[in-house]
């Protein structure tokens, strides 16, 4: 279910079919809308207040943003950083949970990204250039000053502080976005007692992004990394992160969860549908039960 952070009172206003951007996104406006109102009129059956945050971000409706960093970080992984400088939100600002995606519209296109860091007006996000991918080529070619329009957030993850003794995040190539908010949010509060493994895949060291970043996580107490590199040419160590040669398989998963306890252990997975699909079964197999797939 979509959260409902919209900036009304009241019932969500329909939107017209002006405001359909027609680029076939998912979610389209229009099943966005159908949720929240089935939401709202739940909570109204309920008595159930409705609570409305004051967010730059709108469900339904694209925000502009201007282009105010770009950054090449690795072997096809860039760095945007959006800004929304529009006067009239000045009261607002960007709210998104740890692990929510947003809808990015540009030209005559719109895809699903996942902030990766975010202050009051401004959104940071990892990109992966794929060499025939539209939409990540749209991205890798905007300059400072462009603008992007945005709209979100979306999806149902939600996370209580302290509910498991352990994550374990199982991430494959950009889905790592998905997971390491959550990572550096956990790790930055300070009454969480909770321990988390991210475990991340990529294809060689050159491609590996947010290398500092992750370093930085594992100078915590509670934050473990390690990363599965299928053509590891020679031998590398990065200061504070396990680098292992070899795919992600069913084997080191085993290893990795073998000694947990599947009661206490929440389990995320965010790859490719061919991924997510394996490793949700892998574990399942071992009996967990608390599992999340980002898709
Ligand atoms: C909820 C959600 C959140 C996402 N968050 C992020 C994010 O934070 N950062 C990010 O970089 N991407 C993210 N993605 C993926 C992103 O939305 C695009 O799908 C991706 O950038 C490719 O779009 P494209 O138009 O460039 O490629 P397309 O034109 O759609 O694809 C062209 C070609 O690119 C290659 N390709 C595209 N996608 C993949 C893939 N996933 N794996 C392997 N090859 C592929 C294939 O060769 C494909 O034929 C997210 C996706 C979802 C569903």
């Amino acid at each position: 279910m979509f959260t409902d952070n919209n900036n009304e009172d009241s019932r969500p206003v329909t939107p017209s079919q002006e405001d359909c951007c027609h680029s076939a996104c998912d979610p389209c406006i229009f099943d966005i809308h159908k949720k929240l109102l089935e939401e709202y009129e739940r909570k109204k059956k309920q008595n159930i207040k409705i609570n409305n945050r004051s967010n730059v971000l709108h469900l339904y409706e694209y925000r502009n943003f201007v282009v105010s960093g770009i950054q090449e970080i690795s072997e096809c992984y860039i760095l945007l950083v959006l800004k929304y400088n529009e006067n009239n939100y000045k009261d607002y600002s960007i709210l998104i949970d740890p692990g929510q995606y947003v809808i990015l519209h540009l030209h005559d296109a719109a895809k699903p990204y996942t902030p990766i860091s975010f202050t009051d007006d401004s959104i940071e996000f990892l990109i992966r250039i794929y060499p025939n991918g539209k939409f990540s080529q749209y991205l890798e070619s905007i300059k400072v000053g462009n603008t992007v329009r945005i709209r979100g957030p979306y999806g149902n993850f939600k996370y209580e502080s302290n509910s498991f003794q352990t994550i374990i995040m199982f991430s494959m190539g950009s889905g790592i976005t998905a997971v390491y908010p959550i990572a550096k949010s956990i790790v930055d509060n300070e009454s969480e007692e909770t321990k988390i493994h991210l475990i991340g895949g990529f294809k060689n060291i050159l491609q590996i992004p947010l290398k500092k970043e992750l370093q930085t996580l594992s100078d915590y107490w509670n934050f473990k990394c390690t990363l599965h590199i299928s053509q590891l040419q020679n031998l590398c160590s990065l200061h504070g992160i396990d680098v292992k040669s070899g795919r992600l398989n069913e084997k080191s998963i085993f290893e990795i969860l073998q000694d947990k306890i599947a009661s206490t252990t929440l389990i995320l997975i965010c790859g490719s549908s061919h991924f997510n699909k394996s490793v949700a079964q892998w574990v399942k197999c071992m009996n967990y039960i608390h599992i999340h797939v980002f898709e």
